[in-house]
């Protein structure tokens, strides 16, 4: 488990993390979202000790991550697929990782068969596309078979069967009963990946929901259509239904649940052909809470303005 009281971190003037309190339990995949600037790497950073708070303190099993005795066992984290030095080969990368952190040397050919490498393991990480060096990244995340994963931007140059194979991944993990952590700017994959959510926008914690709550949270429509010109749309709005058209004869309608409006439909001897709930993307409900945000930021600030 991952927890923060206070957290925060300013850089002069500027609170990059603004007291976050959160959680991050065993057994689900958190997804951690903002725009650019938000916080989020600061946030990770300050997870893994890479940063010290200004104020308030992040604990990893109740330890800060320098009081870890051996952090990879404990904690694994993809950071920057690039950081890898481009001259070293990836077994040898890993086998270094796992002398300096006391692991089983058998871990190596293990996370290279599990992230699909073992055929490269010999090649020199220079000549690796964005996608291996991500699946690299994540092997040495794996490498001290840690209880709490950390994956930033975990999609990032992978392609479709690769985008898969993660998303399988970081749900086994969470299937295990580990904690994940996943940072992304695809609102698509997060809404996919994760069941948990925390947003951040200029530092601040706006949303700490899970992801189905999330979404529903944003409201959504049903998508009604009919066969030629009813009087549909009227007796739904009487029955204190929101409707709007949409294209193909086609009703958007807010306030009544699809087998009311069908109940409304048969009472009338009126045919439906379609009758769809529709539930907002997690990017509409993300855009809807962070805009306020967003508009602010984009105000001069008072002393930048002078
Ligand atoms: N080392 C630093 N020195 C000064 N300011 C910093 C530093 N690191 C981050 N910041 C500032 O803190 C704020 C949060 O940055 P951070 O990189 O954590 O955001 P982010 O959500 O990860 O953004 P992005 O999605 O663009 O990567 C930004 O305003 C950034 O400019």
């Amino acid at each position: 488990m991952i927890e923060a009281d206070e957290l925060s971190k300013t850089y002069g003037r500027r609170h990059a993390v603004d007291h976050l309190t959160f959680s991050i339990l065993p057994g689900r995949v958190t997804g951690l979202l903002g725009p650019n600037g938000a916080g989020k790497s600061t946030t990770i950073r300050l997870i893994l000790g890479l940063d010290s708070p200004t104020h308030g303190h992040v604990r990893i099993d109740g330890r800060p991550y320098r009081g870890l005795d051996r952090p990879l066992r404990q904690i694994g984290a993809l950071l920057d697929a690039n950081a890898v030095h481009g001259g070293r080969r990836a077994r040898d990368h890993l086998r270094w990782l796992a002398q300096t952190n006391d692991i089983p040397r058998g871990r190596v050919a293990e996370v290279l068969r599990v992230t699909g490498l073992a055929d490269v393991g010999h090649r020199r990480v220079g000549g690796f596309s964005l996608g291996m060096k991500q699946r690299l990244g994540i092997a040495a995340a794996l490498l001290g078979d840690p209880e709490i994963l950390i994956f930033d931007e975990p999609v990032n140059g992978l392609d479709p069967d690769g985008v898969h194979w993660i998303r399988g991944l970081i749900r086994s993990l969470a299937a295990e009963g580990r904690t994940v952590l996943i940072s992304s700017h695809l609102m698509s994959e997060m809404q996919l990946a994760a069941d948990h959510v925390l947003i951040l926008a200029r530092g601040r914690l706006l949303s700490d929901s899970g992801m189905a709550e999330l979404v529903r949270s944003g409201g959504g429509d049903v998508l009604v259509r009919t066969i030629g010109d009813t009087p549909l749309a009227a007796l739904l709005t009487a029955c204190g239904a929101t409707v709007a058209p949409e294209p193909g004869q086609g009703l958007a309608v807010t306030g009544l649940d699809p087998g009311e409006i069908a109940a409304v439909a048969a009472t009338h001897g009126i045919a439906l052909v379609e009758l769809t709930p529709r539930a907002p993307s997690l990017e509409e409900v993300f855009r809807r809470i962070t805009d306020p945000e967003l508009q602010y930021r984009a105000e001069p600030h008072r002393e930048d303005a002078r």
